[in-house]
């Protein structure tokens, strides 16, 4: 691997008061030129705490932060200057259109009139604003917001771009526009640490996973390190009608929400699932089902619990 870009060490992070949160607690994290790192975690998990300590707007009680070889918490401006930054709530850009707001983040970081309008024409088309790129900020809806405090991160794309939430509010066909420009950002040389909830999607773009649980780093690694455990296994959903499945042997059970049930299962096992659940929808007990390779999504709710996740609502 490359030498990383951002290099987290032990950092600490208590926010004051007597019953202060503890935001983190001993985080070790490394995001090299090139990758995409997906930070995952529930709500409250420490994420936009670690992403504020990064740029300097969180002061760490212990631990170091390096980016690109300058100490970020001792030079809070420096790592601003080295890092772009897709904050969590968007910067109002009241008075602005988004092409505006967008040509001029790239102004202000270095570009030339030429590059920064070139580079805001190239991403409008690229998620698709161009219906939206000369109207006024305070008449766009919230998903075109999102996608222009996307495009000001990515105008002219320092060493570290740092994405905190930015799938929030878009709808799922621009999603997938943003998930390829969050993936070229990677391809031409930026090192792009991701926050999300969003890990179904999330999954097809990252080289690795980071998954934080109160202020720790749990599970870090590729997707494949990560799923090692349920490598070569099929997830099995079913939505019973009013009691619980009957799994059959070869089934270890998941979790549920509501009237669906999701168990695990070796892959060698398919036929026999497919026919339990065939069996069990015929007979009245089930609505559907669905088998599919456990996705990352299965591991990160067996780690943090479904109540903790987008997709789910509460355990088994
Ligand atoms: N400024 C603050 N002062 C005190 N406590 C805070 C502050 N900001 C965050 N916290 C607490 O620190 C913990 C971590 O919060 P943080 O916002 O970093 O989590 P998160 O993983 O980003 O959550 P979300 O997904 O909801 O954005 C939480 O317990 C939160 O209540």
């Amino acid at each position: 691997m490359h030498d990383p870009i951002l290099s987290i060490r032990e950092l600490c992070k208590r926010y004051p008061g007597k019953r202060g949160a503890i935001a983190s607690a001993g985080v070790n994290l490394e995001v090299s030129a090139g990758e995409v790192v997906g930070l995952l975690g529930h709500n409250g998990a420490g994420k936009t705490s670690l992403v504020n300590q990064i740029v300097g707007l969180v002061k760490p009680d212990s631990g170091s932060i390096t980016l690109s070889g300058v100490d970020a918490i001792a030079n809070p401006s420096k790592a601003r200057a080295l890092s772009c930054v897709q904050a969590q709530a968007n910067v109002p850009i009241t008075g602005l259109t988004p092409a505006r707001a967008i040509s001029q983040v790239g102004r202000i970081r270095g570009l030339s009139r030429a590059a920064a309008e070139a580079n805001t024409a190239r991403l409008i088309d690229a998620l698709d604003l161009s219906a939206w790129a000369n109207v006024p900020a305070q008449k766009i809806s919230g998903g075109v917001a999102r996608l222009t405090a996307f495009a000001m991160a990515a105008v002219a794309p320092s060493k570290l771009v740092v994405l905190d939430e930015p799938t929030n509010d878009v709808d799922p066909v621009r999603r997938q526009l943003l998930w390829t420009q969050i993936r070229a950002l990677a391809d031409q040389g930026a090192a792009v640490l991701l926050v999300t909830h969003n890990v179904r999607e999330a999954e097809h773009v990252v080289d690795r996973v980071a998954i934080l649980d109160s202020g720790q780093v749990i599970r870090e690694g590729s997707r494949s390190e990560v799923m090692a455990d349920l490598e070569g296994h099929l997830t099995l959903e079913i939505d019973m009608i009013d009691r619980q499945p009957d799994w059959p042997g070869v089934v270890t059970p998941h979790r549920h929400h509501a009237m669906r049930w999701v168990g695990t299962a070796p892959s060698s096992t398919a036929d026999e699932l497919i026919r339990w659940a065939e069996a069990t929808v015929k007979s009245g007990e089930a609505m559907r089902y669905g088998i599919a390779p456990v996705s990352l999504e299965d591991i990160y709710i067996g780690l943090v619990g479904a109540e903790n996740t987008e997709a789910e609502g509460a355990t088994a």
